[in-house]
């Protein structure tokens, strides 16, 4: 069965102030699909990730021009609810960033927010979303315990479970590994494989073998432009664009 697509950008530019950030992007990212986004330092790819949940509208002297639908319906039109896309489209950041509360509050703070106040109920998504991170079984006897306990990884896969807790459906992710030794890298990688299955993924990865082994399409970024944009083995295997084999192969970058 053909996958829906989930994330299409049309024509869309970016500009901070007069930087011109974004230049055409045109891409459709399918229903359960990760995608990664490479390129040198400052071609883009944090300003495209961050677009698809609006966090750029946070930024003075920002315009957008084109469009980015999810769902067919288009993000940048005016009556948007930001909390509700933000609810729909979650995102982890490069370095782990729990809040100064426990556990069990780190995940229930979405829901809560949301309107969820039932005991019971948000018992079952702190659980849900921990297992869903692969972090359950390692955290289950401390939930009341301060966040600022765990390791570097297990941070990370407590903001991923943050994020899961209020039942996203697509997840951005910048550099969710560059903190992370690499068994915690490992760790995450083996949860992104796991998430594709209920989710949508975006991640912005400087770390090439990364892109190649967990994602099923990689996008090439450069200066601002989208340069390439195809399924991971063929971009790595068979670039189409010479720029793009520049960047893998390591001639610049
Ligand atoms: N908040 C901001 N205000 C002004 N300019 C910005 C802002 N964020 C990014 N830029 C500029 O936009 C361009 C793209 O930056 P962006 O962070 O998207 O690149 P990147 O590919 O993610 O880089 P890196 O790999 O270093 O994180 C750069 O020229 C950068 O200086």
């Amino acid at each position: 069965m053909e996958k829906r697509k989930k994330i299409i950008t049309k024509n869309m530019d970016l500009y901070y102030s007069k930087n011109h950030a974004l230049k055409n992007i045109n891409m459709d990212i399918l229903e359960n699909e990760v995608v990664s986004l490479i390129g040198p330092s400052g071609c883009g790819k944090s300003t495209y990730l961050k677009s698809i949940n609006r966090m750029n509208d946070l930024v003075e002297g920002v315009k957008i021009t084109g469009e980015i639908l999810i769902d067919n319906e288009n993000i940048y039109d005016e009556d948007i609810d930001v909390t509700l896309l933000r609810k729909k489209v979650g995102m982890v950041f490069q370095k782990p960033n729990p809040f100064p509360m426990s556990i069990y509050d780190n995940i229930a703070y979405g829901p809560r927010v949301h309107g969820i106040k039932n005991k019971s109920e948000l018992d079952e998504i702190v659980e849900r979303s921990l297992k869903g991170a692969a972090l359950f079984e390692e955290v289950k006897d401390r939930l009341k315990k301060s966040a600022f306990g765990l390791s570097g990884g297990q941070q990370q896969r407590l903001c991923i479970a943050r994020a899961l807790a209020v039942e996203p459906e697509i997840l951005l992710m910048d550099e969710p590994t560059s903190a992370l030794d690499p068994i915690s890298t490992m760790k995450i990688e083996e949860l992104v494989f796991d998430l594709k299955k209920k989710y949508t993924v975006v991640i912005v990865t400087h770390n090439m073998q990364q892109a190649a082994r967990i994602s099923d399409k990689t996008a090439f970024f450069l200066l601002g432009e989208l340069i390439e944009f195809n399924k991971t083995s063929a971009l790595f295997a068979n670039p189409e664009h010479p720029k793009t084999e520049e960047y893998i192969t390591g001639r610049f970058g």
